[in-house]
Formats: C-alpha cells, structure tokens, sequence
C-alpha cells in the first residue's frame, strides 16, 4: 500500500511526469484508486464493526470519499440553537457582510425559482466564509398560500459543506434556523435602533415568525406591553391566550401599532398593512415579510418618513417592493451600524428592511454543527 501511494503522489505533483507517462498513468491511477478503495473499505468495515462507522481523513484524502453527512433534525436543531448564543454570532456575520471582504464573506443575492403552479418560490442561499472555513447552502421555498390553507408558507433545508474537499458535512432542518435567526436579527435591529425607554412592542402577524420573534424580543428585553394583530379577531386572540395573559389582541392595525415603539410585521401580506399616518414619531419597524418585489407590507408614507435600514442593500434593490417601490432610499445596512461605519438614528422612526440572508444561515448552522459535534463525542 505504501509504495503504491508515494507513486500516486509522485504522478499527482509532476506535470512532466504526468505528460510522459500519460497512458500508463491512467492505468496505474485506475488500479491505485482500486487498491486505495479497498484499503478504504477495509479500515472502514473495521470501524464500523466497532460502531463508528467514520472513514479517517487521510483515507478520504486519498480517495475523496467522504465521511457520511451528518443528519439534524428540527428537535435537535431546536435543542441547540440559543439566542444567547446565536444573537452575538449573527452580528459578527453582519458585520463581516457589510466589509464586502471576499475572504470574510462571499454571499450572492439568493437565486429565486419560481414555482409557478404553486404560487411559490425555490430560493437557493449559498454563502461562503473563507476564513473560518464555513461553506453553506440553504434552500427555502416559500409560498403565497390562500387564506385558510393549512399547508406550511416556508420550509428550508441547510447544507454544510467542507469547502476543501467538498462533500457535504451536514444536512439539517433549515425551519427552526429560519425562525430563529430571521427573529434575532429583527432583535439586533431593535437593540440599535429602537430608543432606550422603549414599552410598547406590536407584532402583526400571528404565524410562525410571529412566535420566534415574541421569543426573542422578550427574552432579550422588557417591554411593559405586547400587542398582537390578526387579520381574522380570533386567531389573534388564540395566539395572544398561547403567549400569556400579559399580550393583548388587537381589532385594527391601527389600534395595535398607535403609541407603540417597536413594530413586528411578520405578514404574508403582498400589499401594504401598516401605514405610516398610524406610527409614532421615533419608532422602530422591524419588516420581515415581503420579500418580493412586488410585494409590500409598508405603505409609502411610512417609508419616505422613515431611515431605512437593510441587511443587504443588494438584495433591498432586487427583492424588497417596498423599497423598489416606494422608492424610498436605502440609509445603511446593519452590518456598517455594527461596524461603526453608519449611525444608528434611535431618535427618528426607523425602517428595518429584511430579507434574509445566506450569511445568516451560514453562522447559524455552523453554531448547531459545533453544538451537535461537541454534544456526540
Ligand atoms: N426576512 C426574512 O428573513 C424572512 C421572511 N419571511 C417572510 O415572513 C413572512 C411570515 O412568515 P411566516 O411567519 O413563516 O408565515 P406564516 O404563514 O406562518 O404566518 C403568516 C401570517 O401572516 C398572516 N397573513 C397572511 N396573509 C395576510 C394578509 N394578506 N394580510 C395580513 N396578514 C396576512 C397569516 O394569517 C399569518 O398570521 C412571510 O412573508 C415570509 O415569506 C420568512 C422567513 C424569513
Ligand atoms: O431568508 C429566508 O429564509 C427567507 N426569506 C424570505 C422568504 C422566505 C425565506
């Protein structure tokens, strides 16, 4: 095996060697990669005999097989992610998006399929992180889905990869990370935007964003009243008995946004719900819905008296209708607020336009992968 392996070296790193010996080359790689196999399933079936069915890394090195990925589901995704830990991890992601540094971050705008017959669409979010090795995909798709239908409005899927080699380090339930990240960062928003003696949070929407961003803004701070809004009367006031007896359902729109200071629009809504005649002076929107752009959930009003801030400006300009079409102008991105490079205006009303990110799927689902890691040895 030993000699066998120094001449595969040798025909890997001589381009002459290579270029003379072409012909026998490619029959001596064959029975190489064959010997190599079967070394590899050897040590493998060992392994696995003893319970750990794991090929080492130099065997993978020589034969690019790869380890089995590991398969995380949404109780364990659920299990690990904190928002204790999470919220410090986005806002270094965030930061080192808005850097534009191609060896911190490489996030494209996400691609976006549509699903036609569905009323819906595939979004694939590739992202990669150079530096500290993190190479991510997530797929999402998300619908338009009629009112009463049962079926689920998004589901993602994640997928680590290992940037060297290639193959797939992990796949996991991408759900839990899209609510509890969309909802941390809407928080980190809030955390810089919102001004200091802020008591009234609003949340329009009672589906699942509804519920991870009540989780983590109470968590994280202490508003002395929670407001929530439906559509329907009823759903609002099951969702706000589902939180406790200290949120309040609300009628209106109206009724539910006048005198807060943090609003959640956390809608399916493609036109606008909330109008900016109703917003208090000062006040923090965090708008996470309407992420097409002819979809809206601001009106025009709100958006040409508000500073508006994005995740990425990229992404405002191809994906948010209520930037493109309110025309309303991009102020800064959070990350250049977390770098110091923008101001947070705390005492105007603020518009926080998001998204979503592969960025932030990336930093989330490399948190759950070490958890999980450290959590299995
Ligand atoms: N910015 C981001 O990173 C992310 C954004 N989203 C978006 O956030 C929104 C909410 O997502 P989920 O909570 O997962 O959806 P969901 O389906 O669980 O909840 C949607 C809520 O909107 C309400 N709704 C539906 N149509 C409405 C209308 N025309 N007017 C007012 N309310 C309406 C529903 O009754 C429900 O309360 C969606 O638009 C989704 O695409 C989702 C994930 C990430
Ligand atoms: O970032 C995400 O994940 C999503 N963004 C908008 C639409 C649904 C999923």
């Amino acid at each position: 095996m030993k000699m066998f392996f120094s001449l595969h070296c040798e025909i890997n790193k001589s381009k002459t060697i290579r270029f003379k010996m072409k012909k026998k080359k490619s029959n001596l790689c064959y029975i190489l990669i064959s010997i190599n196999l079967i070394g590899c399933w050897n040590k493998y079936r060992t392994r696995s005999s003893t319970g750990k069915p794991e090929v080492s890394k130099s065997i993978r090195y020589q034969t690019n097989m790869a380890e089995t990925p590991a398969l995380i589901w949404e109780h364990e995704v659920c299990s690990l992610l904190k928002y204790g830990e999470l919220i410090p991890r986005l806002e270094t992601a965030l930061g080192k998006f808005s850097n534009r540094d191609s060896a911190e971050v490489i996030q494209p705008v996400r691609t976006t399929v549509p699903l036609q017959k569905h009323s819906g669409f595939l979004g694939v979010m590739p992202c990669y992180m150079e530096n500290e090795g993190i190479l991510c995909t997530k797929l999402v798709c998300f619908y338009k889905r009629p009112t009463g239908s049962t079926l689920p409005s998004t589901q993602a899927t994640v997928m680590l990869l290992d940037p060297e080699y290639g193959n797939v380090k992990a796949i996991m339930d991408g759900d839990v990370i899209t609510g509890m990240r969309t909802a941390a960062v809407s928080a980190i928003s809030a955390k810089l935007l919102m001004c200091p003696d802020a008591e009234i949070l609003t949340i329009l929407g009672t589906g699942k964003q509804a519920l991870s961003h009540y989780n983590v803004f109470t968590e994280v701070f202490s508003f002395k009243e929670v407001r929530v809004w439906s559509r329907s009367k009823d759903k609002a006031e099951a969702f706000a008995q589902s939180l406790g007896h200290h949120v309040t359902a609300c009628e209106s729109v109206e009724e539910a946004v006048r005198g807060a200071d943090v609003i959640v629009t956390v809608t399916r809504s493609t036109v606008p719900v909330l109008s900016g005649q109703w917003v208090k002076p000062g006040a923090h929107v965090a708008a996470v819905g309407a992420c097409r752009p002819d979809w809206r959930e601001l009106d025009d009003t709100l958006m040409k008296q508000a500073v508006v801030y994005v995740d990425s400006r990229e992404a405002a300009v191809t994906e948010s209708g209520d930037i493109i079409l309110s025309g309303a102008e991009v102020f800064a991105e959070m990350g250049e607020v977390i770098n110091g490079t923008k101001p947070a205006h705390r005492e105007k009303t603020t518009v926080f336009k998001s998204l979503g990110l592969g960025v932030e799927d990336a930093a989330s689902a490399q948190l759950v992968f070490d958890k999980w890691k450290s959590k299995a040895m």
